[in-house]
């Protein structure tokens, strides 16, 4: 039977984080993901998880100025201590809640040489922090649809990271709606970049919704990417289309 992590910075978001964790394990998730948790104490939200014995699995760098258009900074020339600070708060925030996986968010750039160098400089310092805790950076292609100009787009530019950082806490984050848009062919994709795959989450395509409908069918493609190795949680990163709890039904496909 496949497992699943609620995302809960698009499920149950509009909840506390400790109620939302525990909406999450009632409806058979046996375990979460967040995307920037740090209003919530972090004693608030690990005290939630023990209650409910569901690991959360990562979370989130902050994005930088989300009002004047950020989308995370570590690979833009000149903030490198800014991209710092942020990676040293998601360490900690991870540390404090026992999350293994920390998400990177890299901003949009124009892929210089000179991105390209920042990126690998941030990435360095985060995977060596994060190694003295055992713990992941991941990096995510996001489709440049709903982020035109972020600096990763594709597995193959994201490999060109992990080709220049090359460190073994450095992975990709899988995600197959992005990467459906981006590139499709998701099977063989997956495949081709199984051994540098930290996490992976799934969304209908192309409208983001519960993962029921779309171009993409899951209940092929999720058991295929099992058979393929992927042996954990796959992550439920969609925008419910309509109330949170009736469109949980996707689950019943995989039990
Ligand atoms: O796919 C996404 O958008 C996320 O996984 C995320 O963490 C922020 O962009
Ligand atoms: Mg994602």
């Amino acid at each position: 039977m496949l497992q699943f992590s609620a995302n809960l910075g698009f499920l149950w978001n509009d909840l506390p984080l400790p109620d939302a964790i525990q909406k999450a394990k009632d409806a058979g998730f046996v375990a979460v993901e967040l995307h920037w948790p740090y209003t919530t104490p972090s004693a608030d939200v690990k005290a939630a998880l023990d209650e409910t014995g569901l690991p959360c699995l990562g979370l989130n760098t902050q994005r930088g100025d989300v009002a004047g258009g950020d989308n995370g900074c570590a690979a833009i020339p000149g903030r490198e201590a800014e991209a710092r600070g942020y990676i040293d708060e998601a360490l900690a925030y991870a540390r404090e809640i026992g999350a293994p996986n920390v998400h990177v968010m890299a901003g949009f750039t124009d892929r210089s040489a000179e991105a390209k160098a920042t990126f690998a400089q941030n990435l360095r310092y985060a995977c060596a922090q994060a190694a003295l805790t055992r713990r992941t950076i991941l990096i995510e292609p996001l489709n440049s649809r709903d982020a035109k100009g972020y600096h990763i787009g594709t597995v193959p530019q994201a490999q060109e990271a992990l080709t220049a950082v090359d460190l073994p806490n450095l992975k990709i984050m899988f995600d197959c709606y992005h990467l459906q848009i981006m590139q499709g062919d998701l099977a063989n994709l997956f495949e081709g970049c199984r051994d540098h795959i930290g996490h992976v989450q799934f969304a209908a395509v192309p409208d983001r919704g519960e993962p029921d409908s779309g171009e993409v069918d899951y209940t092929q493609l999720l058991p295929e990417l099992a058979r393929l190795g992927w042996a954990r949680p796959f992550g439920a990163e969609y925008k419910p289309r309509g109330a949170m709890e009736d469109g949980l039904g996707w689950m019943q496909s995989y039990r």
